[in-house]
């Protein structure tokens, strides 16, 4: 079995267990209400505009990494991130593998401003509802993960809501169906996630295939401003960048010299 699919296994579990905890129609409540609340699509919002923009991940671990900030002072590390210019935050709440929780995500977006996108992995509708019920802006909808049927669905049901869904790709029939499922927000994920093995050159060969009024973010194994440059000149929106900011002793300063500015 591949990765993928042993954290979908997993995750509806989880899901099972939540639920019985919380049952939907109390899920779909809070989503509602926090909807109001919040200004609509602040994630693709955010990412507009003149220079490539940065979305930066909190991530405790990974499967291809293991255990990855032993220290991990997520708010601290959400708010650095704010500071150093950051258009946005992700969030892993995925508990297994990534050793992430839903209180991070709900802790930072009460504690930030920028816009905060739920990486997890969605599996049903009960996830998109509580995304938004715990404060996100966005959510990962991952085309390998998803149907069709499942993937129109949860992308029009995050619409609803008000929050953008960040449909991944990692090659061209994904991109096709991210695009048909009407996709506002196409990721590209340079790490193939059957085999780990990451490929900037995924991201610069599919960019042509999402037309220029979709935002484009290149994802995973960033690390350095040359790869920066490189998706800036192939017309790249936004860069998801986590383990490189993670592992950083000064994430500010970092943040600064992926940008190309130095300190
Ligand atoms: O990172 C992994 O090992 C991984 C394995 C299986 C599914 C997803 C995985 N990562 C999620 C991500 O998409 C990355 O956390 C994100 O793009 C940032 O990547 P990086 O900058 O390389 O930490």
């Amino acid at each position: 079995m591949n990765i993928l699919a042993e954290i979908a296994g997993r995750t509806k579990l989880r899901v099972a267990e939540e639920k019985a905890r919380l049952p939907l129609s109390e899920v779909k409540r809070r989503a509602e209400a926090a909807a109001k609340e919040c200004e609509p699509f602040a994630f693709e919002r955010a990412l507009k505009g003149g220079d490539i923009s940065f979305i930066c991940e909190v991530k405790r671990a990974s499967p291809s990494k293991g255990l990855i900030a032993a220290d991990f002072p997520y708010l601290d590390i959400a708010r650095d991130y704010q500071a150093a210019g950051a258009a946005a935050v992700s969030c892993l709440t995925e508990p297994y593998w990534f050793k992430g929780e839903d209180r991070y995500l709900s802790e930072i977006a009460a504690e930030i401003s920028i816009p905060v996108l739920r990486k997890d992995f969605v599996v049903n509708e009960y996830m998109v509802c509580a995304a938004r019920a715990l404060g996100a802006s966005a959510v990962l909808l991952i085309c390998a993960l998803l149907d069709d049927a499942q993937l129109r669905s949860f992308a029009q049901l995050a619409g609803e809501l008000g929050l953008s869904a960040l449909v991944e790709a990692h090659d061209e029939a994904e991109v096709e169906r991210a695009l048909l499922a009407g996709a506002r927000v196409v990721g590209v994920n340079n790490r193939d996630l059957r085999s780990f093995q990451v490929d900037m050159e995924v991201s610069c060969r599919l960019r042509s295939l999402v037309p220029p009024e979709i935002l484009f973010v290149s994802e995973s194994g960033i690390e350095s401003a040359g790869d920066i440059e490189r998706l800036r000149r192939h017309g790249v929106d936004a860069v998801l960048i986590g383990e490189k900011l993670m592992r950083a002793a000064d994430r500010r300063a970092m943040l600064a010299e992926l940008r190309g500015g130095g300190q």
